[in-house]
């Protein structure tokens, strides 16, 4: 195996989570191998890397999306801090895992529901009833996905007759919901046009002032536009890991360079 290059700031900010020795199994294909990553607080972290290299796989173990199917195995450890639980431990729910860590897709994918509803549908799954508390919510939500002031008259309309940029920033707003600590971002511009791309990456540069970001993008420009940190990997590995600048202006390993210089890939 493979041993990764990980390069640690010198006054490093806080912890968020902390993946260690973390395999994963797709049944007996093992797609992750042994990845030990920092995820510091209120910063955007973004994995890089060709495709089928693991990014997707790597991102959906942080809300144990994987455990929706059967056959699928953890080893290694995903610590969340501060309060240092292992969020892989079976013994931890992982339906709260995914209020406390959120998930926005490549494509946007609003239910058919209303906008507002969208919206509060966390909150409900919570076991939220309170009218008044969760349309204070949903206002909130919809400001930091940056789209109030686009549908606050018609929030009683159904979210998909708004555009694909608009859908997904509902999609932000719908993740925002449950004031997650962590949202994770899977492609979340690759079917959109540059102007909604734009407004999405300026999101994420405001969003984290409040949450912690992975985002997992083929867009080399976008990962250095919004990250501070940057993860490249290949055929499972975790390659290199360092602060955004370095990886782009001087990578310790000639695999991360061949990759960002579009030599491969
Ligand atoms: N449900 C699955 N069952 C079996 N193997 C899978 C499954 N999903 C992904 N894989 C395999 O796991 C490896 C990692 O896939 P993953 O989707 O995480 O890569 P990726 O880097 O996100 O790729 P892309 O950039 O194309 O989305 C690949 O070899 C892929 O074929």
């Amino acid at each position: 195996m493979t041993t990764s290059t990980i390069t640690l700031p010198n006054n490093p900010p806080p912890l968020k989570a902390e993946a260690k020795a973390l395999d994963f199994y797709y049944g007996a294909f093992k797609a992750l191998k042994g990845i030990s990553m920092p995820v510091y607080e209120n910063r955007v972290t973004a994995l890089i890397g060709p495709s089928g290299c693991g990014k997707s796989t790597f991102l959906r173990c942080f809300n144990r999306m994987h455990d929706l199917y059967p056959g699928h195995r953890y080893d290694g450890t995903i610590q969340l801090l501060p309060d240092a639980v292992n969020l892989l431990d079976h013994q931890v729910d992982p339906i709260e895992v995914r209020m406390r860590i959120s998930m926005v897709f490549q494509k946007p994918n609003p239910f058919p529901k209303t906008i507002f509803e969208n919206v509060a549908y966390g909150l409900r799954v919570r076991g939220e009833r309170n009218r008044t508390y969760i349309e204070d919510k949903v206002e909130a939500a919809l400001k930091g996905g940056a789209l109030w002031e686009e549908v606050r008259d018609r929030l009683d309309e159904s979210a998909v007759n708004l555009s694909g940029g608009q859908q997904q920033r509902l999609c932000i707003a719908r993740a925002l919901a449950t004031d997650p600590e962590i949202i994770l971002f899977d492609e979340p511009t690759s079917a959109l046009d540059p102007i909604a791309t734009g407004s999405i990456e300026e999101l994420v540069t405001e969003l984290k002032k409040k949450v912690t970001i992975l985002i997992v993008t083929h867009n080399m420009q976008q990962a250095a536009r919004v990250s501070d940190y940057v993860a490249y990997m290949y055929l499972g590995e975790l390659i290199e890991y360092g602060a955004t600048r370095d990886i782009f202006m001087k990578p310790l390993r000639k695999e991360t360079e061949d990759y960002i210089t579009g030599r491969f890939g």
